[in-house]
């Protein structure tokens, strides 16, 4: 099994608070991996340091077997590692074919340019990633009147738009009512499955993890506490402790 992306020793502070202290874990290519915990443990940090937002204090990350940890934001995601984020990141004011065409401005191509090519491939797949995630009748509506789960589901055909080898999705379904929590379930799973991305998500609905992910890691405190199987985790006391205590 191809280890995608590797994280080792990760440490990470802020002032006084160790976000992060010695993390490792592993992403295989091609799998659904989980990343759970208290609020507050250190998993938004662990995703903003894999994809350069800041530097981390000590430890390697590897991508495809290649050290990225000293690498910006853009130069991991033209390698293919991409994140989604808790609050949404679209343009309100842009419609959703905008806000599509947009996300792929980072592989060089100027506004004026995406927005003129009507009939180029990026527009005819931006189109078929709309249909995929359900919006494509509100494509030309704004993004900033759709409902916050149909935002989610918008960035996350945003980020598809990259084609990207790993997306790393911060908690796909927090604010989205359960019925669409359900639609963007499976359309992960078909990404994974029918378009060959790995996945790697942190997430606080409990059966949603349990459901998705092959493989979980859990931290608290900034540590890593445990990992295993589905089942594992859920029956692990190390992990059923730290959320009753965290609450
Ligand atoms: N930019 C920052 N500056 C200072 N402290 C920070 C910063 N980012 C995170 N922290 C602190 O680091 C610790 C870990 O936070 P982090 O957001 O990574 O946890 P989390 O597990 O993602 O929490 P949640 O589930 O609530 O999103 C917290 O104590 C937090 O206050």
């Amino acid at each position: 099994m191809t280890t995608l992306l590797e994280v080792r020793d990760v440490s990470k502070a802020f002032g006084g608070v160790q976000a992060n202290v010695d993390i490792s874990l592993r992403v295989p290519e091609g799998k659904i991996i989980g990343l759970i915990g208290p609020n507050g443990s250190g998993k938004t940090t662990l995703f903003s340091s894999i994809v350069g937002y800041h530097p981390i204090d000590s430890g390697s990350i590897r991508f495809e077997g290649n050290e990225i940890s000293k690498l910006r934001v853009r130069q991991i995601a033209r390698r293919g590692l991409l994140r989604t984020f808790q609050q949404t990141r679209i343009y309100g004011g842009m419609t959703c074919m905008q806000n599509m065409l947009i996300s792929t401005s980072m592989r060089g191509q100027t506004l004026v340019h995406l927005f003129a090519s009507q009939r180029s491939g990026e527009h005819g797949r931006a189109e078929e990633l709309l249909e995929f995630v359900g919006l494509y009748q509100k494509r030309y509506l704004l993004a900033g009147d759709l409902s916050f789960g149909q935002q989610k589901l918008l960035e996350f055909a945003m980020a598809l738009m990259n084609e990207p080898k790993l997306l790393m999705l911060d908690e796909p379904t927090a604010g989205i009512n359960p019925t669409l929590i359900n639609g963007l379930i499976d359309r992960l799973v078909h990404a994974n499955a029918n378009f060959g991305i790995t996945l790697f998500v942190i997430e606080h609905n409990m059966r949603v993890i349990m459901n998705l992910a092959e493989h979980i890691y859990c931290l608290a405190h900034g540590r890593l506490l445990a990992e295993g199987k589905p089942d594992e985790i859920q029956n692990d006391q190390r992990v059923v402790e730290a959320y009753l205590g965290a609450h």
